[in-house]
């Protein structure tokens, strides 16, 4: 199997001093994984060659960095941190604001992934049973329309982080220009996740081909035997449903929500406050809860260069 492209890291150098309490655990620091950055392990000589970022990735870095600046402000205490491949850079962007506005902060985590970003990047970690009003929650999302509706869940998280979008006063969803659409399901075509209880599995899946989605089906492990199990011990099902249903996605998601067994659907309906979409060219596109856009061109939007590059380390 192809290991993935290692995520750029943040520089925490200057968090290393003792103002963060230290980890009270050995973290996975250094292990290669699709969503968990860290500092890789020390390599022997001759040094690896850097390679060019990818463009999504520089898109993502791009609209994370764009949304930390505007949202994640000096009087904000309580922060959510979503999952998935674009988080990573929301969580560098807030450690670059530095140590001393940090300090005073509690991250919130979405699941097991951001809470080893947390934890991995010497910021102060809480739950959401202990703060459950958050200032900013920021995420990303699978694919979001025209009215900011969001399908999320690919990485199986969309149960924690609805109750983190619900909880924050301002929920800001980062993402590449892919995820931009008029409708759901029109580039996410896998379906809507649906967690469950596992023992209702079977159930639910007839329930949704009844409703609507023939082709649901039970989302199953990739390194492992077996289903997919959500940091919660729970199922997923992915369901597609045709696009003249995921035109109203509130109705489908109250409609997915009523069969029981169901635990949560990945479909986040009038949450976001704004989504923030790096393009190609180094602009970002803004969509606002109102209907309005706002484009930053590449002249205004946040400086990559410093790490334009990236080491190949896992080469
Ligand atoms: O369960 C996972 C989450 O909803 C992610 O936020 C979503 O899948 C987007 O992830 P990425 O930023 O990797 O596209």
């Amino acid at each position: 199997m192809p290991i993935p492209p290692a995520l750029l890291t943040p520089d925490l150098s200057a968090l290393t001093d003792g103002i963060y309490p230290q980890p009270l655990r050995q973290t996975l620091a250094g292990q290669t994984s699709q969503f968990i950055t860290s500092t890789p392990p020390a390599l022997a000589s001759p040094q690896p060659q850097a390679s060019p970022v990818p463009v999504v990735e520089k898109a993502k870095r791009l609209a994370a960095w764009t949304a930390v600046d505007r949202h994640v402000l000096p009087e904000h205490k309580v922060i959510g941190i979503g999952s998935g491949s674009t988080v990573p850079f929301v969580v560098e962007r807030i450690v670059s604001q530095g140590k001393a506005v940090n300090k005073d902060r509690v991250f919130i985590p979405t699941g097991f992934q951001s809470k080893e970003l947390i934890v991995n990047a010497k910021l102060l970690l809480g739950d959401v049973d202990q703060y459950p009003v958050i200032d900013v929650t920021i995420d990303g999302a699978d694919e979001v329309d025209h009215d900011l509706n969001a399908i999320k869940g690919g990485g199986a998280c969309h149960l924690r982080e609805k109750v983190l979008a619900e909880a924050a006063d301002t929920f800001v969803i980062v993402a590449d220009y892919r995820k931009n659409s008029e409708v759901l399901g029109t580039n996410w075509t896998q379906g809507v996740p649906i967690e469950v209880a596992p023992f209702a599995y079977a159930k639910v899946l007839q329930n949704l081909h009844l409703i609507g989605s023939p082709k649901a089906t039970l989302r199953m492990a990739k390194a492992k035997a077996g289903p997919v199990v959500s940091d919660n011990g729970n199922f997923i099902i992915d369901a597609p449903f045709p696009r003249e249903m995921m035109q109203d996605p509130y109705t489908l998601l109250t409609r997915i929500k009523m069969l029981t067994g169901v635990v949560e659907v990945g479909l986040f309906c009038h949450m976001a406050k704004a989504a923030y979409f790096g393009n190609e060219d180094g602009s970002v596109l803004i969509k606002w809860h109102d209907g309005k856009t706002e484009h930053v061109d590449s002249s205004a939007s946040p400086k990559l260069s410093q790490n334009d590059e990236i080491s190949a380390t896992n080469g």
